[in-house]
């Protein structure tokens, strides 16, 4: 019998139509469901028929697994899926939101809050390119990314997440999409979902909509707004993805004006299916249809219909995926949710199989495994690092500048707790959900490494993590450079009402600025309290989050390029500010949305 939905050479419709009509509910519902690859066994993917796996944050094979490992674990389970009476592939996702952050030895390119200050939406499409194809290296072809939060609130521990306040540049910074998918073709039907093939990924825009709104930046929390501010604010990024071909979207954990988005049938269906036309799938977030209810799970019936029903297509389960797919059957078997609902999720989940040809290519090969942080892609990350930083301060008067620093001089101070840290300069999502400390998570370089390889060989580096102030006084140096801030964090993690610098980092400062000329880099997820301290400094850099290629940061420093980057994020004065975004009343920062001063390259 010639399964129609089998041949490539049929019409994607045709596909979906002949393969919809094969499948029982139990398989159609098999579909809907992404579980945790440490549940992913032969027998449970044959006997559920599940559609979909994840890796958490930091779930990995094993330790610094190879490109190799990865590819044999995703295989393994994807011939689970194909020995099933219709053979679905099932999809692999993984959060690799800068870069493939959860595998050992990938290029961790900046996070977003820092891609934003480069307001160079083609350097996105090109860290998309990079980044699909160390995903590929390791046989997973779909990442949960981009982000496309508008972060309103610095007080937000995703902030970072975020291209930043403004939701012009993370509607533009919605180019790396095309870099991850492939550059959709230019008269395409509106809403499609588009994967060009092998060295591409399936996207995610996340997370839907209104995820940097909350109040104070509480995670997860209540997003208050009237409905033209959610769409003109927090719309924006998603417009764009869906013109540009995303293929899922995934609904944010938060509320608007109260009301759950895992449960709102107005947002998920009328407004972003059946207004935007997108046809791709939505997809949940983790357990965030137990989150629905206060507390979680509270009813866990009601959890499954009031998110199938507003139209949610996939459920990131993961781990209690028998009581869900019990659930789901229930209601459909005693008419509280339509079957035309499951049909809608499965053909939308089918399509972007289809469309992304995992039906003609389920089983990964090795052929991208050298793209694992490939020397070419860390030169890309260089760049970003370069182009993402903020100078906010260069000298005490205009006509001193401190920056660029001498690379020839007698002998220069490294000080702070940032400064050899390859943990801290990554930041969250890094090999771990939380981020890590230390330089033997990855490989990678330190702004430490990256001095001593860029100042002149004559030219002595001191490095002393927190001096004291005694022993700067009894010594001459040139010039210090200062690295402290933010410890990683993820999600909740990362929510602060204070947003001040961990000790000893102010403490640092102030003893090594009082006493030697400095220039102080700041390492962190967002603006953080500086005020104090900004007098004191002679030069002030936001570095933000920039991952693994620390050179970035000297090739600025040193002059061998000019500083560019502006801010993406206002940088308030005090916390009892927020929130503040440009244009509001009184707006009164300490550095404006905008704000970057430039030097010339040496
Ligand atoms: O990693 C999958 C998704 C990711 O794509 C989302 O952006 C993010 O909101 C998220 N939080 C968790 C998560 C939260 C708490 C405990 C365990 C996991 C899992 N996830």
């Amino acid at each position: 019998e010639n399964f129609k939905y089998k041949d490539p050479t049929q019409r994607l419709n045709v596909r979906i139509k002949d393969l919809l009509g094969r499948m029982t509910l139990e398989e159609k519902i098999g579909q809907m469901v992404q579980i945790e690859r440490v549940n992913a066994s032969t027998e449970v993917m044959k006997k559920y028929f599940i559609g979909s796996v994840l890796s958490g944050g930091g779930s990995v094979p094993s330790k610094q697994a190879s490109a190799q490992d990865w590819i044999n674990m995703v295989n393994e389970i994807q011939k689970g899926a194909l020995s099933t009476r219709l053979g679905i592939p099932m999809i692999y996702g993984i959060d690799a939101v800068h870069g493939h952050n959860n595998v050992y030895n990938a290029t961790i390119f900046p996070h977003n809050i820092g891609l934003g200050a480069t307001r160079d939406p083609q350097l996105l499409k090109r860290i998309g390119v990079a980044s699909a194809r160390e995903i590929r290296a390791t046989g997973i072809p779909y990442a949960f990314a981009p982000c496309v939060a508008v972060c309103r609130d610095p007080r937000w521990g995703r902030c970072y997440e975020s291209y930043g306040e403004d939701p012009k540049i993370v509607q533009e910074m919605t180019e790396i999409i095309p870099g991850l998918q492939g550059e959709i073709p230019p008269n395409s039907r509106k809403g499609v979902p588009y994967v060009a093939g092998k060295e591409n990924v399936v996207a995610c825009a996340k997370h839907y909509v209104g995820d940097g709104g909350t109040t104070k930046g509480i995670d997860e929390n209540n997003t208050v707004i009237d409905r033209h501010g959610l769409l003109s604010i927090h719309m924006p990024g998603y417009y764009h993805s869906i013109i540009k071909g995303v293929a899922t979207i995934m609904v944010s954990y938060s509320s608007w004006n109260g009301e759950k988005m895992h449960a709102n049938k107005n947002l998920v269906t009328d407004f972003l299916k059946n207004t935007l036309h997108f046809q791709g799938f939505v997809i949940s977030d983790w357990e965030a249809i137990d989150r629905i209810t206060d507390p979680p799970h509270a009813n866990y019936t009601y959890s499954i219909l009031a998110s199938i029903t507003a139209g949610l297509d996939m459920i990131m389960i993961p781990y209690n995926y028998p009581e869900f797919i019990d659930g789901l059957t229930n209601l459909v078997k005693s008419n509280y949710i339509p079957i035309s609902r499951i049909d809608d999720a499965v053909k939308r989940i089918l399509r972007v199989k289809f469309v992304m040809g995992l039906f003609e290519n389920p089983i990964a090969d090795l052929s991208l495994v050298n793209e694992l942080g490939k020397q070419e892609h860390r030169e890309l990350a260089r760049e970003a690092v370069r182009k993402s930083l903020v100078l906010l301060k260069n000298g005490k008067s205009a006509d001193k500048p401190l920056l660029p620093l001498e690379k020839k001089t007698q002998k220069i101070l490294v000080a702070g707790s940032h400064a050899n840290n390859l943990g801290y300069q990554c930041g969250g999502w890094t090999i771990e959900w939380q981020g890590l400390s230390g330089n033997n998570l990855t490989s990678g370089t330190t702004v430490l490494d990256a001095i001593k390889d860029t100042v002149d060989p004559t030219t002595e580096v001191i490095f002393n993590e927190n001096p004291d102030k005694k022993s700067l006084q009894s010594d001459t140096f040139s010039y210090a450079i200062v690295v402290v801030g933010e410890h990683p964090y993820a999600e909740l993690n990362g929510d602060s009402l204070n947003l001040t610098i961990p000790d000893p980092g102010p403490n640092t400062i102030t003893n090594v600025c009082g006493v030697i000329k400095c220039a102080v880099v700041i390492i962190s997820g967002r603006p953080v309290v500086i005020q104090p301290y900004v007098d004191s400094i002679d030069a002030l850099v936001a570095a933000w989050l920039p991952g693994t290629e620390g050179k970035g940061i000297t090739d600025v420093l040193f002059g061998d390029y000019g500083f560019t980057g502006k801010l993406s994020q206002t940088w308030f004065k005090t916390v009892d500010q927020l929130p503040m975004n440009f244009g509001n009343p009184n707006y009164d920062p300490l550095f404006p949305f905008g704000h970057g001063l430039t030097t010339q390259p040496i």
